[in-house]
């Protein structure tokens, strides 16, 4: 992994992300029931549950997919749940998703340079001219692609189509591009899912380096309770829309309402317990 790059300006200090009181209802069921956590700046922060728990609703509200019925979400002074989604992401909030969501026949470096879209200044007829103005932007958002692709490992797949990768690196892809907007909170919908051993390891690994060598603020949805335990510095727990338990890893697992839950899920779908 190389170590030139850094975060822009911008992303000196991440905010805190503070959930307060969410709601959701779907005609009558409660996805989501007052639930409340904080990430802290510059931490990974693991949300858990069973299947069913509320996980996915919960990145959705924060990412402005989902409005929230009731509660607040407060990123620094900015309260996103009135927002939509590209105005988050505006804030500095950039996500990956559970399936791949990559354009397989464009190049890893195509994929990226999308990945940089709303930094774009120059509009679309200055850039469809190639302006020099353009130009000289369209280069400087290539330099950058190039030092992120060499972070996340991938700088000799930058000419490669996407579909043409291994699984485990269509997922670095996927989180290289969330890094290209340049982002203060990354949410990471789990990231380990359906890879191998060795691939789980290379993604914890650069999980790791995001948040010691740029010092962005994680939030991370993941059933890998193994990779949980070992990278998030707190954890917050749902079991059916609420929230069931919040702290250090070490605490949670502990907790005889975490283990309950998670034994339940086990016993009914032979999931692994934490
Ligand atoms: N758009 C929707 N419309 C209706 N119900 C929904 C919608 N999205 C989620 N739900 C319901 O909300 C509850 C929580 O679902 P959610 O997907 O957030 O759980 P999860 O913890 O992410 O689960 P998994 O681990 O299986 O991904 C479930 O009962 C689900 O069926």
């Amino acid at each position: 992994m190389s170590d030139t790059y850094q975060p822009d300006g911008m992303t000196a200090s991440p905010p805190r992300l503070e959930v307060r009181d969410v709601t959701v209802r779907f005609a009558g069921l409660t996805a989501l029931d007052a639930i409340g956590f904080t990430v802290e700046p510059g931490s990974v922060h693991a949300v858990i549950g069973p299947n069913g728990a509320g996980k996915s609703t919960c990145f959705n509200v924060l990412s402005g997919v989902y409005r929230a019925t009731a509660g607040s979400v407060r990123f620094g002074e900015a309260e996103l749940t009135a927002l939509a989604p590209h105005r988050i992401a505006a804030l500095g909030v950039a996500r990956t998703f559970q399936n791949i969501a990559l354009s397989p026949r464009l190049s890893v470096r195509d994929n990226l340079m999308l990945g940089r879209h709303r930094l774009t200044r120059a509009g679309f007829v200055a850039a469809g001219l190639r302006l020099p103005s353009a130009r000289r932007e369209a280069r400087l958002h290539g330099e950058r692609v190039s030092e992120i692709a060499a972070f996340v490992g991938l700088a000799g797949r930058l000419a490669t189509p996407v579909g043409l990768l291994p699984y485990g690196v269509q997922k670095r892809v996927e989180l290289a591009r969330a890094l290209c907007m340049e982002p203060r909170l990354l949410l990471l919908d789990e990231p380990v899912a359906g890879m191998n051993g060795g691939e789980r390891r290379e993604m914890a690994e650069l999980i790791v380096a995001v948040r010691e060598s740029l010092g962005i603020s994680i939030l991370l949805v993941e059933h890998d309770m193994g990779m949980v335990m070992r990278l998030a510095d707190a954890v917050t727990v749902l079991d059916f829309g609420r929230r069931i338990a919040d702290g250090p890893p070490s605490e949670v697992q502990d907790d005889p309402e975490v283990i309950r839950a998670y034994l339940g899920a086990a016993g009914e779908s032979g999931e692994a317990t934490p």
